[in-house]
């Protein structure tokens, strides 16, 4: 389970570690927008609907105390002049209606503020002297209009005037209130909102400005530093990592680059040093094999011929026996830097073995092969060698030419026919050029 675990976490990608970081960041803003949000709603906005709501409570009752005030004004008057006496009765349920009112009114403003408790307060008394006045204009038998009954409903037409219009401006100014209140609850709740979404949106924009800058700067030279080290790796050495920024990834490009090109060198020197003979600087035996298929499959595909030339220096071992085997490797030296300087750059001479060359020349066929053969003999026997300083008798060689596709169509059977015509030189004397013949 644990080692799972670790290796879930290791698989990840740099990618996957740099989004994590991003969004951690910016977690801790997008987590106080939202608790700012809930907290603007629970603290300010919800508070500020409730009381809205409480004042439309008020409201209604207060609507419903100016009517039924209206009716007790019409049932107290008409009695005045009527002296009907079921309008007592219709006045005691309007008065308990608007009695009903009033505690229903003290009850919803409990947490209203303190100038309309006061004002309701205040509407009650006057409420409560406009029914005195009306119970005793409801008690009175009277049979005409006596003037100071006129005077008290007189006065009571004054108080319940006073009465509605001290209802009606409690009315308008809670309506007013409430009003405002309303237009300040959506405001506020417009600019939580708006900033809940600004705030939501610009730290989304950050991230992904911040995930841009860092694909850009960092994964992108990252990549590009993962495809050099691959194509590297797979053999493409041409490559060349390029990355500008970040400065880091910049260094390990151009250290990458440099330690490839080192790498490249290193190579090339073993390479070269693998194919080389170490004595003379020719190519090596091994190259040689390597060579001669190659040449021979250029020339089956090009269908031209191909030359090889067989060289073994003459009484070598007398000289190594005359001046020694350390002059031996000079004058070795000195016949292989003859070879070469005598061939064209396309030709490869190589040191065979001990004392034997060969020599592939591309494109050459049979007659100027021996001519050229010749030439290098001419060569070597006219160089006289210099040991210690003095000039000792020239070397000569012996060679035996072999051309393809004439002499044969693969490299043994063209080594061995080239050799054989070698021996013939040295049957015949040394010192001289001896073609293959096809019938051998
Ligand atoms: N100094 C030196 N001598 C070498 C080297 N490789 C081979 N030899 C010598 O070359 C000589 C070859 O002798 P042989 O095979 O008898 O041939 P040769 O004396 O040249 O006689 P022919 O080829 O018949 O003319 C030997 O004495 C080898 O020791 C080398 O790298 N350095």
């Amino acid at each position: 389970m644990y080692h799972s675990a670790v290796r879930f976490w290791q698989k990840r990608s740099l990618r996957f570690w740099l989004t994590s970081g991003l969004i951690m960041t910016i977690s801790p803003f997008i987590a106080f927008s939202i608790l700012t949000y809930i907290f603007v709603h629970e603290r300010i906005v919800n508070p500020l609907l409730d009381l809205t709501s409480e004042q439309i409570g008020i409201l209604s009752p207060i609507n419903e105390l100016q009517t039924t005030l209206w009716d007790v004004s019409r049932t107290v008057t008409g009695f005045a002049i009527n002296a009907e006496p079921n309008l007592s009765e219709e006045y005691a349920i309007q008065a308990q209606r608007i009695d009903n009112a009033f505690s229903r009114l003290s009850e919803a403003s409990n947490s209203a503020y303190v100038q309309l408790k006061d004002d309701l307060a205040s509407a009650q008394q006057q409420w409560l002297r406009v029914a005195a006045h009306s119970e005793v204009i409801l008690r009175e038998p009277h049979t005409h209009m006596s003037p100071a009954f006129g005077s008290k409903v007189i006065t009571f037409e004054n108080e319940i005037s006073a009465l509605g219009y001290k209802l009606e401006q409690v009315y308008e100014d809670l309506q007013q209130q409430n009003e405002q209140l309303r237009h300040q609850v959506l405001e506020t709740l417009e600019f939580a909102n708006k900033m809940f979404v600004l705030v939501l949106l610009s730290a989304t924009l950050i991230g992904l400005l911040g995930l841009l800058i860092l694909n850009r700067s960092l994964l992108c030279s990252m990549n590009k530093l993962t495809e050099g080290a691959s194509k590297f790796a797979t053999g493409d050495t041409s490559h060349h990592i390029d990355i500008g920024t970040p400065m880091e990834m910049a260094s390990v490009a151009h250290t990458f680059n440099s330690m490839k090109n080192k790498i490249i060198e290193q190579h090339k020197a073993l390479e070269l040093e693998a194919n080389m003979d170490g004595l003379t600087g020719l190519l090596n035996r091994r190259k040689f094999n390597e060579q001669i298929e190659l040449e021979l499959n250029l020339a089956r595909q090009g269908s031209y011929p191909v030359s090889v030339i067989i060289c073994d220096i003459d009484h070598f071992k007398q000289f190594n026996d005359t001046y020694g085997h350390l002059d031996g490797d000079e004058a070795l030296k000195a016949v292989a830097q003859t070879l070469k300087n005598g061939i064209r750059d396309n030709d490869k001479a190589c040191r065979y073995g001990g004392e034997e060359f060969v020599i592939i020349l591309p494109h050459c066929a049979s007659n100027a092969a021996y001519m050229i053969a010749d030439k290098l003999r001419q060569k070597v026997a006219s160089q006289m060698i210099i040991i210690e300083e003095r000039k000792v008798s020239p070397l000569t060689i012996s060679m035996g030419v072999a051309v393809f596709p004439e002499h044969g169509k693969t490299s043994e059977t063209l080594i061995k026919h080239a050799d054989q015509a070698l021996y013939k030189a040295k049957d015949h004397g040394r010192n001289r050029v001896f073609m293959a013949s096809t019938d051998c």
